[in-house]
């Protein structure tokens, strides 16, 4: 800031109050997720036996996502606005998608978001986490505004423009990625720097590259929660630790806030519907508190 002077006692003290709200924070959303399964929780995820429509699914996945189909992503996202409407006007058009990629619910995407924020709420965890639980797959609208198929919308996500870790599923289905011939990208770190940082990354796209974008300036949230948002199907580094030759400090805080977020949004798909009219006025409540009435998507 201009003109200000601190003397070392100042900082100090700013460096406390820090702390102090670490502590706090920490004391909301960090500790243990408690979240009830109905099923037993290594039941989720199993992808050796899942059925044809999941398995066929990641196979078109791998073998379609370029650096070229990504970089074409972008641009297209960038040169147009797709819609404008409010959070909750979102969630109804998103109720009638079923996800190919996904072994683990048969409910609606409505269903699941209100099951992930309630979860959330359940455990005590601050408004903000909510809403990250209530709208982290609205991303998936991409279906409605001319995405190419699912492959560019759900399932897990990983990086592009280097080696395929061995640590996505089905790893072997990247071969049919023309990518993965290129000598560049094929390489340890292909395009990157070591450590450049996952903001430096090309991430796979989907509903949470999209969503994160969509929301990064219209929204009061947090930090942790655009990190949960963004980077909650990067399964293979939230928990396989893979990709972490490209990440720095930054991204230790997104990881701690991606692991707090996702026992939430995986073993909540077991739990009970939700009575979504009843639940309605408490989340357009919260809504309120962090996004205009409606926003650009
Ligand atoms: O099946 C997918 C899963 O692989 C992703 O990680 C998740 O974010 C999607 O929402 C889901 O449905
Ligand atoms: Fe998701
Ligand atoms: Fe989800």
């Amino acid at each position: 800031m201009p003109g200000l002077t601190t003397d070392g006692s100042a900082l100090d003290a700013l460096s406390d109050a820090v702390d102090e709200v670490n502590v706090l924070k920490g004391k909301l959303w960090h500790e243990e997720p408690e979240v009830e399964a109905t099923k037993d929780k290594d039941s989720f995820r199993q992808y050796d036996n899942a059925c044809e429509r999941v398995k066929s699914f990641y196979k078109e996945q791998h073998e379609k996502q370029t650096v070229a189909y990504n970089i074409k992503a972008r641009v297209d996202f960038k040169s147009h606005t797709r819609a404008r409407m409010g959070i909750w006007q979102a969630m109804e058009m998103l109720n009638t998608l079923v996800d190919e990629s996904d072994p683990d619910t048969d409910m609606s995407q409505i269903e699941h978001l209100l099951q992930t924020a309630e979860a959330i709420r359940r455990d005590g965890k601050p408004e903000w986490m909510q809403v990250a639980g209530l709208i982290h797959d609205l991303g998936k609208l991409l279906l409605f505004f001319g995405s190419e198929g699912q492959w560019d919308v759900v399932g897990d996500t990983f990086v592009v423009g280097c080696a395929f870790s061995d640590k996505n599923i089905y790893p072997e289905t990247f071969e049919g990625n023309p990518d993965s011939r290129d000598a560049v990208y094929s390489s340890k770190y292909g395009i990157y720097e070591p450590n450049c940082g996952l903001e430096n990354v090309m991430m796979s796209w989907g509903h949470d590259e999209y969503m994160y974008h969509v929301i990064k300036d219209q929204s009061t949230l947090p930090y942790e929660a655009l990190a949960m948002i963004r980077y909650h199907s990067f399964y293979p580094w939230h928990r396989e630790n893979a990709y972490m030759h490209l990440t720095n400090a930054k991204d230790m805080i997104a990881l701690e806030a991606v692991r707090a977020f996702n026992p939430y949004d995986l073993y909540s798909k077991s739990n009970e519907p939700c009575d979504v009219e009843k639940l309605r006025p408490y989340y357009e409540g919260l809504i309120a508190k962090f996004f205009p009435p409606e926003i650009d998507w």
